[in-house]
């Protein structure tokens, strides 16, 4: 790669241990004032292999960054009650700060019920109804983790986004309108497209921030963008590798041709997927904090 593009690079791996290592000296904080570590708990239901990965890796950066971590992993037939029954125990424990449950979750669960029962005190996912409500209307509460380290990048990148033209490609309740609305905070101007969206090169063409979270592998061409355009790419795409059998990890977006055209771009890996575990802590230690009622000092985390 040459110079110029690599410093057009916005690297989420280094920002995510940067952002971790500030999660450990506040939670060595926490311990030091209120006497136990923060924790957090990830329920896992079934045996997706990606899902074993991510969760395996949230537990050991929960551990290193001095919290503790349960883990229950479930076998696929867990009942909708029994996962609710634990998660009535874990609203209730007072070890336990931060609950996740991942997802997808299989079909005989009903995903909404299990979230609802979350209490948005510990829904450090910002899933919550009550937590989505809160940042709809510019109350403090738990932002879901995928976005809020986009908007991270974003700020670190670009400084003010003040007047900025948005396009936000998706329009899920866990990336694109969480994303949506922390860009519409920042006074930008946000369009969020999805699949009935008609025209969108034309419609990312006008962006000053393309965000991608589509799902579909290197959907987003380097044409389409505006030249110099910030381009964040949430998309996790496993697709085959050139070597027989064998896969490999892509993005939303075309890293070469957009590398091209873009200001700035986020990697895949090593871009927003870090960043997304490293918030993850990040909001299991405000939660620590919050439900022991200690403060944390401004700009810790
Ligand atoms: N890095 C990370 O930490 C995370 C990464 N991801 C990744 O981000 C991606 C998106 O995830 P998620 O939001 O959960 O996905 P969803 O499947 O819930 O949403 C996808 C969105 O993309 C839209 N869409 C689908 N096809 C098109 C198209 N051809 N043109 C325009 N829009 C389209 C859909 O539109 P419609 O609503 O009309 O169907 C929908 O709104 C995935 O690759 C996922 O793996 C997700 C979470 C975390
Ligand atoms: N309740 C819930 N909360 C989530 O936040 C949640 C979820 N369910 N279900 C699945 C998605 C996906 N997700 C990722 C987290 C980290 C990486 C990550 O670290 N990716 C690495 C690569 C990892 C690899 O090689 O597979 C990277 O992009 O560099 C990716 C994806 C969180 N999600």
């Amino acid at each position: 790669m040459t110079e110029a593009n690599a410093s057009k690079l916005i690297d989420g791996k280094s920002f995510a241990e940067g952002l971790r290592a500030r999660v450990a000296t506040a939670a060595s904080r926490f311990k030091a004032a209120v006497g136990r570590k923060a924790g957090l708990a990830v329920v896992l239901v079934g045996e997706d292999p990606a899902s074993q990965v991510y969760v395996r890796s949230k537990g050991k950066q929960t551990v290193a960054c001095g919290m503790s971590s349960f883990e229950h992993k479930l076998p696929a037939s867990t009942s909708e009650a029994e996962l609710l029954a634990l998660v009535a125990k874990l609203n209730a424990d007072q070890a336990v700060d931060g609950i996740l449950v991942q997802l997808p979750l299989p079909d005989h669960v009903d995903e909404q019920k299990v979230i609802a029962a979350i209490s948005p005190d510990k829904d450090v996912d910002g899933f919550h109804v009550t937590n989505a409500g809160r940042l709809a209307v510019g109350q403090p509460g738990f932002v879901p983790c995928t976005p809020l380290g986009c908007l991270m990048m974003l700020k670190h990148r670009l400084g003010s986004l003040d007047g900025l033209d948005a396009v936000v490609i998706g329009r899920s309740n866990i990336v694109g309108k969480p994303m949506a609305q922390l860009l519409l905070a920042e006074s930008c101007t946000v369009t969020v497209a999805h699949s009935r969206t008609r025209d969108l090169p034309a419609v990312v063409r006008r962006a000053d921030i393309v965000v991608a979270a589509v799902g579909r592998p290197e959907m987003v061409k380097g044409e389409w963008l505006k030249p110099g355009a910030t381009v964040i790419d949430v998309g996790i795409n496993r697709v085959p590798a050139a070597e027989e059998g064998k896969t490999r990890l892509v993005g939303d977006v075309d890293f070469a041709s957009a590398l091209a055209v873009a200001g700035a771009i986020t990697p895949v890996p090593g871009g927003v997927g870090p960043m997304t575990i490293a918030v993850l802590l990040r909001n299991t230690l405000v939660a620590a904090y919050r439900n022991a009622g200690v403060v944390l000092e401004k700009d810790a985390l």
